[in-house]
């Protein structure tokens, strides 16, 4: 556990920046916090565990979360079978403004922000949010399109959801006393509770199809004026933090894409470890340690020609009201906070916004 008297915060800087040469990523065994057992040792040690993970890497794989196998392959085994159907029937589910940007998008639709510039992202996926039905609050907030013709995959979609929430509230339960806080300080904290019910949660169903032969993958891409598509680079997602808390990435077996960035800007593979999930941060964990985590920034390349891809990331957030602010008892005393508050859902509003591309694109074969 953390001890009381911290270094100042200049040394931990440096420590992060040290720190952040990682190799690989570790490997946590969250048993003790899905059983809850609030006596033991072994939450304290799981809680250590989760500490340095998140200052020195701010990513982790999950073991011993409790979710079945067969509901981590079910609903990718599913998503699969819906992302074969012809693009006629996946565009009846269509994202756009009018659905809350909840729904389908084809391949290439959404794009990432690069140094001023944007690239396009080579994967077609459906959103999901928690649901929210007073529209007029946000642009984001409405229904989600589940796809009701297939059964099957809503109803595994729907339970795996419900796991996730599950093992978002236990691990947050587990930063939160790696922190040194009471282990329910995020589902009480002042600017906003965040529990497995009050979660803006977000899941993303992805196929990454490989990516075209030549496609240049390496190398910095040009920054490009305004919204225009820099096409020199082409990745199946481009390099990015996550907007939230916490995101469990469910990922296919024996398909390493998923790569992580160290302090020297070395890509680390998060490859597939079956039984796991891929843990990280988000930009409101930033702000809440008021920069002793910082989110990671990671991207996807699925250079295998021979394979497709697909993952179900899910997003453990806060409430969408959350006013996010560094909490005063990690701050040593008299140090003033360096992360301006932020309202999650505001931030949420301004990265989905300008995720997509609003003219749809001649060069794009629907998939
Ligand atoms: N809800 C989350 N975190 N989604 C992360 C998607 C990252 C790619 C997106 N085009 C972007 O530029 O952010
Ligand atoms: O597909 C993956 O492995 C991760 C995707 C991702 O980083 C995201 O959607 O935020
Ligand atoms: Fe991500």
């Amino acid at each position: 556990m953390r001890l009381a008297g911290r270094a100042h915060s200049i040394n931990s800087t440096v420590r992060t920046l040290i720190a952040r040469n990682f190799n690989a990523l570790p490997i946590i065994d969250i048993s003790a916090l899905i059983q809850d057992d609030k006596s033991s040792s072994a939450v304290d040690c799981t809680a250590a565990e989760l500490h340095k993970a998140c200052r020195d890497v701010g990513f982790f794989y999950i073991k011993g979360h409790g979710m079945p196998d067969a509901v981590t392959e079910g609903v990718r085994r599913e998503a699969r079978r819906w992302f074969e159907l012809p693009a006629s029937a996946k565009q009846q589910i269509a994202l756009g403004p009018q659905t809350a940007y909840r729904g389908y998008q084809q391949l290439g639709a959404n794009v990432t922000r690069y140094d001023g510039g944007f690239q396009r992202d080579w994967h077609e996926a459906i959103d999901l949010y928690k649901e929210e039905t007073d529209m007029a609050a946000s642009p984001v907030h409405g229904r989600n399109q589940w796809p009701h013709h297939c059964p099957a995959f809503e109803g595994a979609l729907r339970q795996y959801i419900d796991g996730c929430l599950h093992i978002g509230q236990a691990v947050m339960r587990g930063i939160a006393r790696g922190l040194g806080l009471q282990p329910g300080y995020f589902e009480t904290a002042k600017g906003g509770s965040t529990t497995a019910d009050s979660s803006y949660w977000v899941t993303r169903v992805i196929h990454y199809p490989p990516l075209e032969q030549g496609a240049a993958t390496t190398g910095s891409p040009q920054a490009a004026p305004g919204r225009e598509i820099d096409r020199s680079v082409q990745l199946s997602c481009g390099e990015h933090t996550d907007y939230g808390l916490l995101t469990l990435v469910n990922q296919d077996p024996d398909i390493p894409a998923l790569q992580v960035k160290n302090a020297r800007g070395e890509w680390i593979s998060a490859a597939p470890i079956p039984g796991t999930f891929v843990c990280n941060i988000g930009d409101m964990m930033r702000v809440y340690t008021n920069g002793e985590y910082t989110p990671t920034l990671h991207r996807v390349v699925n250079t295998d020609p021979s394979c497709s891809r697909v993952s179900v990331p899910f997003f453990y957030e806060t409430s969408f009201d959350a006013e996010v602010a560094p909490i005063p008892a990690l701050l040593q005393p008299g140090e003033a906070p360096k992360c301006a508050p932020v309202r999650y859902g505001r931030h949420l509003e301004s990265k989905v916004l300008s995720n997509f591309e609003l003219e749809p694109q001649a060069d794009i074969v629907a998939g």
